[in-house]
């Protein structure tokens, strides 16, 4: 099972890397790999379980914040109306966007990073998203709100983009023109 020393942390090259796309249909390796990786977002979301094996909660994890540079991304949480949010996804891609953006109004954290870095982290407000589904299933998902910035957060890993490389410099919590805070 995945647990926190398996989550490799800042100044570790993986997080820095583009990830290589992975092949087609996906071999057993990799759908296992996205089953692994969703796993380890349940257990980090159940009480008892993430603290017997002391998980940080998380609701997406990359697989660059394993050390694998492959473009393999699993997502698993409940929106605000109770619609979970469960994929495990192959070579993600931002297909088209909104000008408009958003951030969330508390700033961002990652399993990645043992630091609190304060400031806004302006994102697209919203994003059609297409990729592959652990079932080799083309996915296209158009997200707004909270799930949009999750997905976002996500598919940076596989970019090699951390959540502060967003964050304005001088101004940490400068509002980017026509941007939405999410709460
Ligand atoms: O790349 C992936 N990551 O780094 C895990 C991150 C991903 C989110 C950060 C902002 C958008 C996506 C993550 O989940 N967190 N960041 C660090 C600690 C908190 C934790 C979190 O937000 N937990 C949470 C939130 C709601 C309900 C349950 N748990
Ligand atoms: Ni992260």
């Amino acid at each position: 099972m995945i647990t926190m020393k398996d989550i490799v942390r800042e100044g570790h090259p993986a997080l820095t890397k583009v990830s290589e796309e992975v092949e087609l249909p996906l071999s057993t390796a990799n759908k296992d790999l996205l089953q692994e990786m969703i796993q380890f977002l349940k257990n980090s979301q159940n009480e008892e379980i993430a603290k017997k094996y002391d998980l940080r909660a998380g609701v997406g994890l990359a697989a660059p914040q394993l050390g694998i540079n492959k473009k393999l991304m699993a997502i698993y949480f409940q929106d605000e109306n109770g619609k979970l949010y469960e994929y495990g996804l192959a070579n993600p891609k931002v297909v088209s966007h909104s000008v408009g953006k958003a951030y969330l109004s508390g700033g961002e954290g990652c399993l990645s990073v043992d630091r609190h870095v304060e400031g806004y982290v302006p994102r697209h407000a919203r994003i059609t998203l297409r990729a592959t589904d652990m079932d080799n299933n083309p996915v296209s998902l158009r997200l707004k709100g909270y799930p949009s910035i999750v997905f976002q957060h996500e598919v940076d890993h596989l970019n090699g983009i951390m959540f502060y490389d967003h964050i304005n410099k001088d101004n940490p919590f400068e509002v980017p023109e026509n941007a939405r805070p999410i709460e």
